[in-house]
């Protein structure tokens, strides 16, 4: 078995009434790709978020790489953990290089253009397009640009919040097969929230399902397809699976 690169210890975070993590202990195995799906409200961005410290839990501990995350510097914990996310976006005043080399410049990396290159390469942008500004690209192409930013200061950890959740379902799945792809390349450890069971089940090789502030289920895809994990995780896996009957069953 792998080290786990995250050990999460009896997380829990209130908001005022709210109970957003009731209680959640979990390993992340190195090299591991684990999906946090479930219904909206149940605590996964909340979770992720306690991972790069975002959130600070009201009690237990987050601890990455064997450290406690609440005693890393800042900068330190955002080098080392890439972070994709859907609302906020790319940095408006900046150009799409600038964007990229974020992370190098805060780590003071003096030439960056060669790396900036080479990571909007990785995510199949042109690199021409550094000098673009965000405005100036389709959803897509930002999402992609928000990757190449989280992997250009060559974190071990990637997290990512519904990062394809605005894009077409073509651009989806691609971008989405691509992600798996460098997670492989580049030995990650990768964490994805995302509302979309069929997304979730075939880019991770581990599912977690959240409800209520607490994890559910912890199965893999194999697992879940053949009955396991409970019945909130099957009622997520049952909405897939009609699609696929339904559309087997159109007249051709
Ligand atoms: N900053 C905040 N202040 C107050 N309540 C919050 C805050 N962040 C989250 N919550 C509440 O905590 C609960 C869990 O929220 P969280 O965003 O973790 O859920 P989620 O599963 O990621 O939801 P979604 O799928 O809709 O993004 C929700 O009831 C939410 O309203």
């Amino acid at each position: 078995m792998p080290e786990p690169i995250l050990e999460l210890r009896d997380l829990a975070k209130s908001y005022g009434a709210v109970e957003a993590l009731r209680g959640v202990s979990l390993d992340v195995a190195e090299g591991s790709f684990v999906a946090l799906v479930g219904a909206s409200g149940s605590g996964k961005s909340t979770l992720l978020k306690t991972v790069n410290a975002l959130v600070v839990p009201g009690t237990g501990s987050v601890s990455f790489e064997g450290e406690d995350v609440a005693a890393l510097p800042g900068p330190a914990l955002r080098r080392r953990i890439g972070y994709v996310f859907q609302a906020i976006g790319l940095f408006p005043h900046m150009s799409v290089g600038e964007n990229v080399g974020i992370g190098l410049k805060l780590a003071g990396e003096r030439n960056r253009a060669a790396r900036i290159a080479e990571m909007l390469e990785l995510v199949e942008l042109d690199p021409a397009m550094a000098s673009r500004m965000p405005s100036e690209l389709s959803g897509g192409q930002r999402q992609r640009v928000g990757v190449a930013r989280a992997l250009a200061p060559q974190p071990d950890l990637l997290l990512m919040d519904e990062p394809f959740g605005a894009l077409d379902p073509v651009t989806r799945d691609s971008l989405g097969e691509r992600v798996r792809e460098l997670h492989k390349r580049l030995g990650l450890t990768t964490v994805m929230v995302t509302h979309d069971m069929a997304e979730a089940m075939l880019l991770a090789d581990r599912v977690l399902v959240m409800s209520e502030g607490r994890i559910v289920a912890d199965e893999t895809p194999a697992g879940l397809l053949s009955g396991a994990g409970g019945e909130e995780a099957q009622a997520l896996v049952a909405v897939p699976r009609a699609q696929a009957e339904r559309l087997a069953r159109i007249d051709r």
